[in-house]
């Protein structure tokens, strides 16, 4: 097989953070004419809806699709219909209103992971290009600090002059190739929407990467994707193709030391540590998830030449409690509780709002669980976790459907499966990652002049790893079982992670 003479990014969901934009968007225009207009009809269902029905596709035929599926329809209309007018276009530029409306008061941020691997390109003489069915791509991309980024951009306002029929068809795509004088037989397509890994798949391309940043994996695998991964950050170029990085064939961090410490060089180093599996091995009971003297030993000692923080899953005071090391930063409950020497203390406002759904979701699963041997609801402050290391091999398939049925009930909050456990969470944009960076603002220590590390060993630090997947350094613990990470680097195992600490104090106390 030959290398890649070009990749070709869709934009929505893969280059910038504005998938949600349109969701929400198309969600405020539907619910408004569906109340209005037909009252008896369901809601927009932001996940379901968004996906099936307006995902990738040109404004004008997301509406007539959607609305096609509750067998409503309306005259076409024209591109200059008013916003409010009854008609597909009149409908389109409705939701054109909402969408920058959401632009005009929020950031737009360009995924790290995403930016890491146009780097990556741009280094091996791989060219890059934009495609995209929205006319909104300036105003996102100026947003996002990339108008200049991409030599050749096929968007919504193209597809308009030049008569382009939207994704499933693959015409913008060739379009797009044909810009960069390559044929799509050596080009490889980055998509995140269904209409979009069909039409990669349908226009000849090498290969068809889809991007399942929630829980569309399969959907885009089923549409023609060669390879789906979470985020851009888990890809590489491996013989001039995409492949996924895996836990198993990521570099040795202890190996690798002297690479890190170049990245060092001239800069102050930031440290963010997972606890259960990163800095103690996994136990069958998580009380009995103790640290040991030599690892406590090894934070406070990188501690003295760098600032430290504890990113868990855990309860805040939990995770206190058996670290023991007052003068460092702790976020709980998956970043959503932090605190800090000196008393300071940040508990994330938006996740306030799901603490009834909390504690109703852990009188149901205890309720439900009470009748399965060896399963456990631990509550967090701003989560819980269901335990099922102690459950029968035969029943863990019950564990995972209560779980999930409690979870979809409930509505406000998500399940993600880690070591044994699931994690259930509210459904809030907020993660380990965004902790990180909240943390990163509050020490001032967001510069250039500072290299962020995180070390995490399960699904939840995967979050953390793809917001420094470009600018910090992402150390993953391995697993026997192997899976794609955003991570950089690997360690086998929580004793290797000590020995990284120590080495990665002494190098920064030397240097
Ligand atoms: O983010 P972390 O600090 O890694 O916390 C993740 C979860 O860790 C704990 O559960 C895991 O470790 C237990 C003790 O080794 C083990 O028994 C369990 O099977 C693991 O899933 C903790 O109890 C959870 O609250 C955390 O969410």
């Amino acid at each position: 097989m030959s290398g890649l003479k070009a990749v070709l990014f869709d934009m929505d969901g893969v280059i910038t953070d504005t998938a949600r934009a349109h969701a929400q968007a198309w969600k405020a225009l539907f619910d408004g004419y569906l109340a209005e207009h037909h009252p008896d009809e369901p809601e927009f269902d932001i996940d379901a809806d968004y996906r099936a029905h307006v995902d990738g596709k040109p404004r004008y035929d997301g509406v007539r699709d959607f609305l096609a599926s509750r067998g409503i329809s309306l005259p076409q209309g024209s591109p200059e219909d008013e916003p409010g007018t009854q008609t597909i276009c009149g409908l389109g530029n409705t939701k054109n209103v909402e969408f920058n409306r959401w632009i005009s008061e929020n950031p737009v941020e360009p995924y790290p992971g995403t930016l890491a691997l146009l780097d990556a390109l741009d280094a091996a003489g791989i060219a890059s290009a934009l495609f995209t069915s929205s006319r909104n791509a300036d105003a996102v991309l100026a947003a996002a600090g990339l108008s200049e980024r991409f030599d050749v951009r096929i968007d919504g306002v193209v597809m308009a002059k030049r008569g382009l029929p939207g994704k499933p068809d693959p015409a913008i795509m060739h379009q797009a190739a044909d810009g960069l004088g390559v044929a799509p037989g050596d080009c490889a397509i980055i998509e995140d929407a269904f209409s979009g890994v069909q039409a990669g798949a349908k226009g000849g391309f090498a290969q068809v990467i889809g991007v399942a940043r929630e829980d569309n994996a399969e959907a885009l695998d089923e549409g023609g994707a060669d390879i789906v991964v979470r985020d851009l950050a888990e890809l590489r170029l491996d013989g001039g193709r995409l492949a996924t990085r895996t836990l198993h064939g990521l570099p040795d961090a202890l190996a690798a030391m002297d690479a890190i410490a170049a990245r060092l060089e001239g800069k102050r180093a930031a440290i963010f540590l997972d606890y259960d599996g990163t800095l103690s091995p996994i136990v069958d009971n998580p009380d009995d998830a103790v640290l040991s003297g030599g690892m406590r030993g090894a934070i406070d000692r990188l501690s003295q030449v760098a600032a430290v923080a504890i990113v868990s899953g855990r309860d805040l005071d939990d995770v206190r409690h058996f670290v023991q090391l007052d003068h460092l930063y702790y976020a709980g409950s998956h970043g959503f509780d932090m605190a800090g020497p000196g008393g300071w203390r940040h508990i994330v406002e938006k996740g306030k709002a799901f603490l009834p759904a909390l504690d109703a979701a852990t009188k149901a699963l205890g309720e439900a669980l009470s009748g399965i041997a060896g399963a456990r609801v631990e509550r967090k402050k701003f989560s819980l976790a269901v335990h099922y290391r102690q459950v029968a091999a035969g029943n863990e398939a019950q564990v995972a459907r209560i779980v999930h049925q409690v979870v979809e009930q409930n509505g406000k909050l998500r399940a993600s499966g880690g070591k044994k456990v699931f994690d259930v969470k509210p459904r809030a944009d907020w993660h380990k990652g965004r902790a990180v960076l909240a943390l990163l603002d509050t020490l001032d220590l967001a510069g250039d002049d500072v290299l962020a590390f995180y070390c995490g060993d399960d699904t939840t630090d995967e979050d953390a790893f793809r917001v420094l997947a470009r600018d910090g350094i992402g150390v993953v613990v391995r697993d026997k079982a192997d899976r794609a990470s955003a991570a950089r680097y690997a360690l086998d195992d929580v004793e290797a992670v000590e020995r990284f600490l120590a080495e990665l104090a002494a190098r920064i106390g030397r240097g």
